[in-house]
């Protein structure tokens, strides 16, 4: 089976030193590898790296079987509707002025040239998968709350049948009991789609349930760790902040 993420020798550097050095993993389809450590370790930028969003980097991000930064812009369009990046804040990824439906179903109306109550009707099952319902779409992003707007991003996402996500912080701002009800939303629609997904956090407790192996990104190096050798390494860890 070939790897649906493969990452070779990634360095990044910006104007005031290298962020990371000599970053190397694979992930399969249905996995989920953590990246943890403290704030401004890098792990967004790492993030951005392999999804596309960032292209200034020394190595080889292959997706899908293709080194990104080889495809023309066309043929990197294609391949980035199967990468989605969930963000800490889901509320930037909706436009204030539109309906949440519009949103949630534009990708799809784009890249498959749908009509929007089309693809909403596809989407019905999807939606009632996250614990919302169709009404609440017709919805501003400002009517809903954080943790609604998290789910209908999840729709947005899924809707594209994504092959890997990688997920930063996606829960971040929401309060305990949200957060576990996000988590396990997203757990469960990964491993029923069989999504590849690279799970950032600085939340030891959060990488513990979502992740099958754990890198710890620290003063740019990249190192994979057992969930053991990770609780080891946790412990002198508070909120992201060394004790
Ligand atoms: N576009 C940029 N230009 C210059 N420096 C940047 C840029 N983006 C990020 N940085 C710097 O790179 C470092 C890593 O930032 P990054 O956002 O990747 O960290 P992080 O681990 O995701 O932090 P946090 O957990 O606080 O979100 C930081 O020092 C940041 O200031």
């Amino acid at each position: 089976m070939s790897h649906v993420l493969k990452v070779r020798n990634l360095f990044k550097t910006y104007g005031h030193g290298d962020i990371f050095r000599d970053v190397t993993f694979t992930l399969d389809a249905g996995e989920t590898l953590g990246v943890f450590g403290m704030s401004g370790c890098g792990k967004s930028t790492l993030g951005r790296c392999i999804i596309g969003l960032e292209k200034n980097y020394r190595g080889d991000v292959e997706f899908n079987g293709k080194n990104l930064r080889r495809l023309s812009n066309k043929k990197f369009r294609l391949e980035r509707a199967l990468m989605q990046m969930i963000f800490q804040h889901p509320e930037m990824s909706f436009d204030p002025k539109m309906r949440v439906i519009d949103s949630v179903t534009e990708p799809v109306c784009y890249h498959f040239r749908k009509d929007r109550e089309d693809v909403f009707s596809e989407l019905k099952p999807l939606i009632k998968a996250v614990g919302l319902r169709p009404d609440q779409f017709y919805s501003y992003p400002n009517q809903l709350s954080g943790g609604e707007i998290q789910r209908a991003m999840m729709v947005k996402i899924y809707s594209l049948s994504p092959k890997l996500i990688v997920a930063d912080e996606p829960t971040s701002m929401l309060d305990m009991s949200v957060q576990a009800q996000v988590l396990n939303l997203m757990k469960s629609l990964q491993k029923e789609r069989d999504t590849a997904c690279v799970f950032i956090s600085h939340d030891p407790e959060v990488m513990r349930i979502m992740c099958d192996r754990i890198a710890v990104l620290e003063k740019g190096e990249f190192e994979i760790m057992c969930k053991r050798e990770f609780d080891d390494y946790s412990e002198n860890f508070h909120e992201g902040l060394p004790l």
